[in-house]
């Protein structure tokens, strides 16, 4: 492309930069205006804190946008001519005449689709590559019949040079936006106008990642009611969470929670470890009735009379008692908390009525007629303490009820009396005790905790589980697993919130607002004194300029601070809420799911518009599935909708030649996808001895370490192995990142399978693939995924004779 051409388009770039500076400018002055008012009614500080959300918002989307500003311009058959970016920009005449179209709005939809056979009204593409608000290169298409000659050899790759370049691109152990450069199969999943359930399935390296999160900024964008509910992303682990966490921000939007199921139930931290083959029966569907099976057992009839001691006295509860109380207390549609509450009135009503009468018994006679005060023997201390306890007057006790009533019978105890005597028999710690024992209040974890740790409990509720499963679903208390949040999360669907819970809820909700406030007057805080200090600190005559937000703190400063505030708005409260229900939810790593943990989502959200993105063939986890129907099924019915990913961006033919192998013994039917370049670097696989692979794989990481450049680099080893192998490569690469939670910006990570899922690096070794294969019911799949990890170089070690999966790859010494 010729420097004049350049220049010209320079020209206009910089006008773009210009704009948004303004247009920044703008956002944070009235930002900072907003910051700086204070007090005034309640209506008046929502709106405040409703303009400081806009604002901040506004001058993220501006930061966010600053680097590939824009990167497309569409030259149409009419003349005309769009510039296409990362966010509109319109310019400041009356009418607002666009000067950057966003991405995902319709007008852009060419830039990404048309193609000489279909030119969608489209002349000439344009990619525009900038670097630090110039442009380094001009890339064009020139959408005429010479090139739909040219296509057909291409594949319908849509701006193939500019995408060569991002796919041969260095890692940085952080998922980048691809706005630049993405695909026509890529955009139309993103752009999908489906309302339900939307599945993506593709093969590794296909985009589903990148589509998935693109999919929700463009349904943020599209539909902005979506950013009061927010969007759930769901990822496999912490670690795939922060590698993909910069992507959404990115693009300007941050009303988005980042979680993995696990991450789904507030209050618990699920971090304690258990055997893959205990968390595969916790996902197991019939699980959902295992809880509610232990639910219904903490109702269940005591099985013959229950004696209540209650001061010196022993109050009786028939079995029938408590069934009529159970029943009503079932009768409407309350969940076990609740009903509770009906339960111990309906028992305290029988208790009050038993001590009553026995009162009643004592200083009445048997025909109803006063006791003679001859005292029967019947009227022991504890009723007397009782019935003054109740407020029954002393003097009354052995004397003539009839007394004052003009012939009429006193009734011996009034309302008043009666209600005294229930709260005090609610206050008896053996009622209460009783009451506990016959109807606990249930928080999930106590439901769970109780259930885990008692076979007989586990046996009532799980019949239809084998005794060897029972016995490993058996525990002690103390810390919660990943498979066990569906099942908290179940539990509490059926136990409702007890007392407690609202009110540490609404406490929450509260404190949340207050901070919220605080934050705000602090940040407003802050300029005032800057103001003060900064206007004092003028000399006499010096003139005193009119200070903004942005001259005191920063735009990017106030951005950021802003930002927490905006993020708290809906991340946080929807966190601290079970119940939360997401305008979308996004799946990533969709295969790994259970079913219990598929019933947990749904609840999440009710709308069912979601979007999940998966590949059957790189299930690794024993509850996962591989075939999405016949996990959808039960939970949507026919109501989802397939799209597929074709074309792998991020592994070379070479590689992924090495892995079809391997589908193929998966399954037959599953496609591996289309590399869009080779590399001419085949992968090699290198015998070791069983006791030098851990020295070799050290020497190996480091020989390819020195070759990497910038790059990034992933040692793959079966999970058993983790510690030894790792150690060993950390002695040869110092610095070298593992563990629970590893970093991945480090030059090199050692990884187990289940940790590298959804990651990429630009070079790749896999130890002892062997153990992978036999660690698991699921090993080829971890292979699989291992295998298909790489966008440059791979390398496999074997200790002995390689396994047949990589016996084709070429041998090296
Ligand atoms: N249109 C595109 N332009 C540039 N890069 C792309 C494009 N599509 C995908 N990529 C890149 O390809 C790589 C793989 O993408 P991604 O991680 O989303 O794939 P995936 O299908 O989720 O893979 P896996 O199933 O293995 O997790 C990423 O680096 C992504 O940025």
């Amino acid at each position: 492309m010729s420097n004049s051409e350049i220049e010209r388009e320079q020209e206009y770039v910089s006008t773009l930069y210009r704009r948004v500076d303004e247009l920044r400018e703008q956002a944070s002055e009235r930002l900072a205006g907003a910051l700086r008012e204070n007090g005034g009614t309640r209506q008046a500080r929502l709106e405040r804190e409703a303009a400081v959300a806009r604002y901040a918002d506004r001058v993220a989307r501006f930061d966010a946008a600053e680097n590939g500003l824009c990167f497309g311009r569409l030259d149409l058959c009419d003349g005309g001519r769009h510039y296409i970016g990362r966010i509109g920009v319109f310019d400041d005449s009356d009418d607002g005449d666009p000067l950057l179209i966003d991405w995902r709005a319709p007008a852009a939809r060419p830039f990404y689709v048309a193609t000489a056979a279909a030119p969608e009204g489209v002349r000439r593409r344009r990619h525009i590559t900038t670097r630090d608000r110039r442009i380094v290169n001009l890339d064009d298409e020139v959408l005429d019949s010479e090139a739909l000659n040219d296509d057909a050899g291409k594949e319908g790759l849509i701006g193939e040079a500019a995408l060569l370049v991002a796919v041969n691109a260095g890692r940085t152990g952080r998922m980048r936006d691809i706005v630049e450069t993405l695909q026509a199969e890529q955009d139309e999943i993103i752009r999908s106008g489906h309302r339900g359930v939307l599945v993506v399935q593709g093969g590794p390296g296909t985009g589903k990642t990148a589509v998935a999160l693109h999919r929700a900024a463009y349904l943020l964008y599209t539909h902005r009611h979506l950013t009061e509910r927010g969007v759930l992303v769901v990822g496999p682990n912490a670690t795939f969470l922060r590698y993909i966490g910069q992507v959404l921000p990115g693009l300007g939007e941050t009303n988005v929670v980042l979680s993995t199921v696990g991450g789904l139930f507030p209050g618990v931290l699920a971090r304690r470890a258990e055997p893959p083959a205990t968390a595969e029966i916790k996902g197991r569907a019939v699980m959902a009735e295992v809880v509610a099976a232990a639910v219904r057992d903490r109702q269940a009839a005591p099985g013959g009379p229950v004696e209540i001691p209650y001061g010196d006295e022993t109050l009786r509860l028939e079995e029938e008692d408590y069934r009529r109380a159970a029943e009503t207390a079932l009768s409407g549609p309350v969940l076990h908390n609740q009903a509770r509450r009906i339960f111990v009135r309906e028992i305290l009503d029988v208790l009050t009525r038993q001590v009553a009468e026995r009162l009643e018994s004592v200083v009445l006679d048997d025909s109803g007629e006063p006791l003679d005060g001859d005292g029967r023997g019947t009227l022991g201390a504890a009723d007397v303490k009782a019935l003054l306890a109740a407020g029954y007057p002393e003097e009354l006790l052995g004397t003539d009820p009839f007394a004052d009533t003009a012939g009429e019978p006193r009734p011996l105890l009034d309302e008043a009396d009666l209600g005294e005597l229930r709260r005090e028999l609610a206050a008896g710690p053996g009622v209460r005790a009783a009451l506990n024992e016959l109807w606990p209040t249930l928080t999930p974890q106590r439901l769970l905790e109780d259930l885990f740790a008692d076979p007989r409990r586990l046996a009532s509720a799980a019949p239809g589980l084998t005794e060897a499963e029972r016995g490993l679903l058996l525990r002690e208390p103390g810390g919660w697993t990943p498979a066990d949040v569906p099942l908290l999360d179940e539990a509490a669907e059926l136990l409702g919130e007890d007392d407690r819970e609202a009110t540490a809820q609404a406490a929450a909700r509260a404190r949340a607002a207050a901070e919220r406030r605080e934050e705000i007057a602090y940040a407003r805080g802050v300029l005032d004194i800057s103001v003060g200090s900064r206007s004092s600190d003028l000399e006499e005559g010096e003139e005193s300029e009119i200070l903004t937000a942005a001259d005191l703190l920063g735009a990017e400063e106030l951005a950021e601070r802003q930002e927490v505030v905006t993020h708290r708005t809906v991340a946080e409260r929807a966190a601290a809420d079970r119940a939360w229900a997401f305008g979308h939810v996004i799946v990533d790593e969709a295969q790994e799911l259970s079913e219990m943990a598929w019933r947990l989502l749904m609840r999440r959200c009710p709308t069912r518009s979601m979007t999940i993105v998966g590949d059957v063939a790189q299930t690794g986890d024993a509850a996962g599935t591989s075939s999405w129907s016949r996990v959808l099924r039960p939970l949507v019915g026919d109501r989802w909708r397939l799209a597929q990913l074709t074309v792998n961006y991020r592994t070379p033919t070479e590689i992924m030649a090495a892995a079809a192998d391997l589908l193929a013994t998966l399954d037959p039917a599953l496609e591996p996808p289309r590399s869009v370049r080779e590399t001419g670097v085949p992968p090699w696989r290198l015998t070791t001895g069983p006791a030098d692979l851990p020295q070799i794989l050290a020497e190996r990481t480091a020989r390819e370490t020195a070759s990497l450049g910038e790059g990034r680099m992933a040692v793959i080893v079966p999970d058993a192995r983790l510690t030894e192998l790792a150690a060993a490569v950390a002695t040869a690469v110092p610095g070298a990142a593992y563990g629970a939670d590893p970093d991945l910006e480090r030059r090199v990570v050692v990884l187990t399978v289940r940790q590298a899922k959804g990651l990429e690096f630009d070079s790749v070794l896999i130890a002892d693939p062997a153990a992978i294969l036999a660690a698991s019911p699921r090993g080829r799949n971890d292979l699989y995924v291992a295998l298909t990890r790489a966008t440059q170089r791979l390398g496999v070690l074997h200790p002995g004779p390689p396994p047949v999966e990589v016996a084709r790859m070429t041998p090296t010494a």
